[in-house]
């Protein structure tokens, strides 16, 4: 049972995985401390909607929580986990969901066995639909892991992976979210641009998108099967993929994915 839980960090993710947990009463509002460097406001803003516990003292926060959330910039890493190390204990679970970052090297900043999961949710864990993987180190045990996987299977779904595949899995479930919105842009964008009002094209949009995410997910088709059944030979859909291709979309997105992956290792080589 978790008594205490610590997010070192209240940026977007932090908040993002508060409000799906707060939704999904997992935790109680006053057993979740949030802290962050220096922004004051910040931390006043998550108090006033959230009604969680802030703190400026990184340590208040961490000292005799269940669970640590590190969710910090990888640039502000060692800072935040030098500022807590002398309050954590092997019976604590620290979950990182920091970019790039090994479970190996966090363990690097710590003098003591801690148990380390390293998660890398969504933001869509803030309407509990993030798709997060999460891998263990050295000193997690299985229900280090099962506490991890109980954790953000309240914001969406968990699956466990290979810590080599943590990249890959930054790529493009991490970021895959600003990939879908980047497409929804260009979307709107023409659709004003030939008269259609924003909110009809927005929702027309948004409604598309979750109706071929739930196909995805519930039909036997691959993504290549069902873009056939949509695409009539001389039809329209044909007419606009083939501006796709004329503008090599897919290669593009293979090279965003791909591109992704190096900058999520090269984050991590440089802690
Ligand atoms: N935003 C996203 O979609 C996702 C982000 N992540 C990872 O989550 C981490 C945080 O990202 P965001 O929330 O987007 O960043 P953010 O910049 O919104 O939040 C980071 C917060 O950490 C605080 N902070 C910095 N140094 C600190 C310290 N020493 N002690 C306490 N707090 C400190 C900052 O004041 C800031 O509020 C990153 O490592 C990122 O790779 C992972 C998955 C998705
Ligand atoms: O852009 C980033 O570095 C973070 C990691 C995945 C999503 N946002």
């Amino acid at each position: 049972m978790i008594e205490k839980m610590a997010f070192i960090g209240a940026g977007s993710m932090a908040e993002s995985i508060l409000t799906g947990i707060l939704a999904s009463d997992f935790l109680a509002k006053e057993r979740i401390y949030v802290t962050n460097k220096s922004d004051h406001n910040r931390l006043a803003f998550l108090k006033d909607h959230y009604a969680v516990k802030q703190t400026d003292d990184t340590k208040e926060a961490a000292a005799g929580a269940d669970v640590v959330v590190i969710a910090v910039k990888p640039h502000d890493l060692e800072d935040a986990v030098t500022s807590i190390k002398d309050c954590l204990n092997a019976d604590q679970l620290l979950i990182s969901v920091v970019a790039g970052v090994s479970t190996d090297a966090i363990s690097g900043l710590l003098d003591q066995k801690i148990p380390i999961v390293r998660a890398m949710p969504n933001t869509s864990s803030a309407v509990g639909q993030s798709a997060t993987a999460v891998t263990r180190g050295d000193f997690a045990g299985a229900g280090d892991l099962q506490t991890a996987l109980a954790l953000f299977n309240t914001i969406g779904t968990a699956t466990e992976v290979a810590e080599t595949s943590m990249h890959t899995v930054t790529a493009i479930s991490g970021s895959g979210p600003a990939y879908v919105y980047y497409l929804v842009e260009a979307m709107e964008k023409a659709a004003v641009q030939t008269g259609l009002d924003y909110d009809t094209a927005h929702d027309l949009i948004t409604q598309t998108i979750i109706g071929a995410g739930e196909m995805l997910q519930t039909s036997s088709l691959s993504p290549s099967e069902l873009r056939d059944k949509i695409t009539s030979p001389g039809g329209t859909t044909q007419a606009g993929l083939e501006k796709l291709d004329d503008h090599h979309v897919q290669a593009g997105v293979e090279k965003c994915v791909e591109h992704a992956r190096e900058r999520s290792v090269e984050l991590g080589k440089k802690l």
